[in-house]
Order: C-alpha cells, then sequence, then structure tokens
C-alpha cells in the first residue's frame, strides 16, 4: 500500500452532514469552489468519504471496476433504489451476467416499443383529464406506470395501477428522507416486492401469460452467471428495477415541460424536428437535478490525484457538479440544447445516469429509454396539449430529488 495521502484538501467542517443537508445539490460544487480543488476529503453521515467531480474523476469512477456500491449509500438510500441482489449490489462476472439482461431488456427495440406504449397511456390519460387542472409530476407517474406495466408484459388487470404508481413513485421521492417517510416507502416497496415475487412465481408456473421478448419474462427466465435460475426474491427486485426507473421518467418529463415553458421558442423548433427534441432531452438531463451523487467503496488500492486510495475506502461522484462542471460545459447555469450538435459524446461529462460504459460497468441501462421518452414527450408537449396556468415554477436545489414547487400544473385542454 504505497502512495502518498493528504494531496487532496479537507472539507473545513468536521462533519459535512448538516452542510449537505444545507446545499443540497450545491454542497459539493460550494466545496470544490471554496477549496479551488476538484476533489476533497469529508465526514459524512458520520463517515470518512472523498468527494470528487468532473471528468476525469468519473472515468476513475466508472471505469476500470474499481468501485463497488457495497455499504456506499446509506442504507435509507439503497433499501428504497435498488436492494440486496439487485444488478447494482453485483461486481465482475455476476454482475455482467446480470447487467446483460439488462443491456438486452433495453436495447433498441425495446425501447421503441416502450415508447409506442407511452404514446397510447398518454393518449388515454390525456382524454381522462380533459379540462382538468393536473399536477403533470402525477400524471407521469400514472402514464409511464402503465406503460411500463403493458410494455414490460404484466397482463392487464392484473394489478391497481394507481396504487403501483404511487408506490413506485414514493421510492424515489423519499430516498433521501430519514425516520417515518422513509420507513412508510420502505414498507410500501416491500408489498411492491411481494407483488412482483408472485408475478414471477405465477410467470414460472406458467399461470400467468408473458410473451417472450417481454421484460417479465426475461427476469423470470432469468439466472445467475453459473447458470442457476435467479431466486425468486432478486427476480422481483429486478422486477421492481424495471420499473421504479420506468416511473421516475416522470421527473424529466416534468423538468421538460419547465424548459419548453422557460424557452417558448423551442416549440416550434422541436415539433419539427425529433434530432432537436433528441438535443432538448439531453439538455434537460444535464441542467435539471436529479441524483446528485453516487457513492462507491474501492475495492482494490489505486492512486489517483497524487493520493492514495485503500480498499474500502468511500468515494462519493458528485453527477450535479459534473453535469455542471465549466471545465466541459461552456455557461453551465444556461439551458443550451443547441450545445448538444457539437458535442463529441465523452461517456463522462454527460452523467446524470451515470458515466463509463453501461455495458461493462454500472452506468444506467435505461439511458436510451429515457432520452427517448423525454424528447417523445418534449415534442407532445410542443404541441400544446395543455396550458401551464399561473403557479409556482422555482425549483429548490435545496430539495432532494428536486421538482417545481407546484409539481408543474397543467390544464389539459378539451
Ligand atoms: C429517470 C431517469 C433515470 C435516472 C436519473 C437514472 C439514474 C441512474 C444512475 C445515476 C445509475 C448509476 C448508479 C451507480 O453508479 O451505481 C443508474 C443505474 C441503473 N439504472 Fe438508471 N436511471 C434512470 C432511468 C432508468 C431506467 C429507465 C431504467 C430501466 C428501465 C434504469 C435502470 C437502472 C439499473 C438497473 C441500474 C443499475 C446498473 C448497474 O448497477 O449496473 N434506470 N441509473
Amino acid at each position: 500500500m504505497s502512495g502518498t495521502r493528504g494531496s487532496i484538501p479537507r472539507s473545513p467542517a468536521f462533519d459535512d452532514t448538516l452542510a449537505f443537508v444545507r446545499s443540497g445539490y450545491l454542497y459539493g460544487t460550494r466545496r470544490f469552489r471554496t477549496l479551488g480543488a476538484d476533489a476533497f476529503e469529508a465526514r459524512l453521515g458520520g463517515r470518512k468519504a472523498v468527494v470528487v467531480h468532473g471528468r476525469e474523476a468519473a472515468s476513475v469512477f466508472y471505469e476500470g471496476d474499481r468501485f463497488s456500491r457495497e455499504r456506499a449509500m446509506p442504507t435509507s438510500v439503497q433499501h428504497l433504489l435498488q436492494d440486496e441482489g439487485s444488478v447494482q449490489a453485483l461486481e465482475g462476472l455476476a454482475h455482467h451476467h446480470r447487467k446483460s439482461m439488462f443491456m438486452r431488456m433495453l436495447d433498441e427495440p425495446h425501447v421503441l416499443r416502450l415508447v409506442d406504449e407511452f404514446d397510447l397511456q398518454w393518449a388515454r390519460v390525456r382524454a381522462e383529464h380533459a379540462g382538468h387542472t393536473v399536477p403533470l409530476y402525477d400524471l407521469g407517474n400514472l402514464v409511464l406506470t402503465r406503460a411500463a406495466l403493458a410494455w414490460a408484459g404484466v397482463p392487464a388487470g392484473t394489478v391497481d395501477d394507481r396504487e403501483l404508481a404511487g408506490r413506485l413513485a414514493a421510492m424515489v421521492d423519499a430516498a433521501a428522507t430519514i425516520g417515518a417517510p422513509n420507513w412508510i416507502a420502505r414498507s410500501r416497496r416491500r408489498r411492491a416486492e411481494a407483488w412482483a415475487a408472485a408475478l414471477v412465481a405465477d410467470v414460472r408456473a406458467g399461470t400467468v401469460e408473458a410473451g417472450e421478448h417481454t421484460a417479465i419474462r426475461m427476469i423470470a427466465d432469468g439466472s445467475d452467471h453459473h447458470g442457476a435460475p435467479l431466486p425468486e426474491e432478486v427476480a422481483a427486485v429486478e422486477v421492481l428495477n424495471v420499473l421504479r426507473p420506468i416511473v421516475a421518467v416522470s421527473r424529466f418529463l416534468v423538468f421538460a415541460v419547465h424548459a419548453l415553458h422557460t424557452h417558448p421558442a423551442w416549440e416550434p423548433v422541436l415539433a419539427e424536428d425529433a434530432a432537436a427534441a433528441t438535443r432538448f432531452a439531453n439538455e434537460v438531463r444535464r441542467f435539471y437535478p436529479f441524483f446528485p451523487v453516487i457513492a462507491g467503496t474501492a475495492r482494490r488500492d489505486f492512486d489517483w490525484h497524487g493520493r492514495n486510495f485503500e480498499p474500502g475506502e468511500r468515494v462519493i461522484l458528485d453527477l450535479y457538479a459534473t453535469n455542471h462542471d465549466p471545465r466541459n460545459w461552456a455557461e453551465p447555469r444556461r439551458f443550451l440544447p443547441e450545445r448538444f450538435e457539437r458535442w463529441d459524446g465523452d461517456p463522462n461529462t454527460l452523467v446524470p445516469q451515470g458515466g463509463g460504459d453501461a455495458a461493462t460497468g454500472h452506468r444506467c441501462p435505461g439511458e436510451a429509454a429515457t432520452i427517448a421518452l423525454t424528447a417523445r414527450f418534449a415534442r407532445l408537449a410542443a404541441s400544446r396539449p395543455f396550458e401551464v396556468p399561473e403557479q409556482d415554477l422555482r425549483i429548490s436545489l435545496r430539495h432532494i430529488p428536486a421538482l417545481p414547487m407546484d409539481r408543474m400544473r397543467v390544464t389539459m385542454r378539451a
């Protein structure tokens, strides 16, 4: 264990937990600025961590198999978002094998089918709410839940979709909470897991039919890297790992409408040009706040930044600061979709869904689906299916995960 230690500055506070709670998404950005460094050491949640950001940091964090997610995030976050036995908890061969299932499930033909389901469900919900003023966030959760269920191959009528939408959304909404709200969301999650486990059992027993290439079928038939079938509870966790994040795209739908409302010049452009809608979706993902950070635990000894990292050390990659890093993004605080006309596609500069390579590391396998759904909805919204009434459009960067104050209320046209 050679190498130097201490070339990375320390945060001035003994413990940064309160600073993180107070500053939210801007916690890292503020410390990087005052310390004049792109990495610093801090105590967070009573444990030491090295907080890092930027292109190079994202590459070290995501490439080269240096980090696991083991004991990296507080259990309150871990249990709501991924949970034990999930792809995110795996490393090496086991991870590679499970990840390939997700990559197949979320390839281009599957993404196209998901967008088609989304279109159908949007048309249905739009008609159901004609003339009403509703929070777009809640509507998005419902549309995406229905689309995800149909796409995944869950037979219609086997689950209360409104209730499931609430449970899936709560897993993300309550991830950063502690105490009662977190416990309530975790108990709602356990009920969703029980439903998913029963569904997997029914698909395996043949009492519920799921189409050949559907996500439910692929997970029910899934095996580990030794060829053994996935235990029912692990398969259930992975069912939720597909449904929950599809529903989470609702935040980006809201942000897309926020962006269109505040930059109306984009409306005619999006209506005309599908490629512009993709650039718009990417700028939504870069500009607006979603997951602030991702934590990892070093799996082995390595040197970075003139410092030696030991196995078990915790590193926190600041995703928000990386997405707003002026070294890679000119005028990072301006919403400029046209910047993606010239973007070089570097996997470690645009990291709202992680960095590196999705097939080999922990980068999100659902990125293409997220971009396609957000771009599709931006185009739908540009055709003005609703009015945006007077409301509080502010987005507090202190609240994780962020949303506009009034959850983006819209009045659906008849
Ligand atoms: C709402 C948009 C989304 C955001 C902001 C998001 C964000 C992320 C991030 C930051 C990671 C990396 C976690 C890490 O490094 O440990 C990740 C991983 C993951 N995401 Fe997403 N995601 C989104 C949508 C999706 C979708 C649509 C799916 C699937 C349908 C999905 C499934 C997953 C899975 C299974 C992983 C774990 C991958 C692994 O550990 O190898 N996500 N996501």
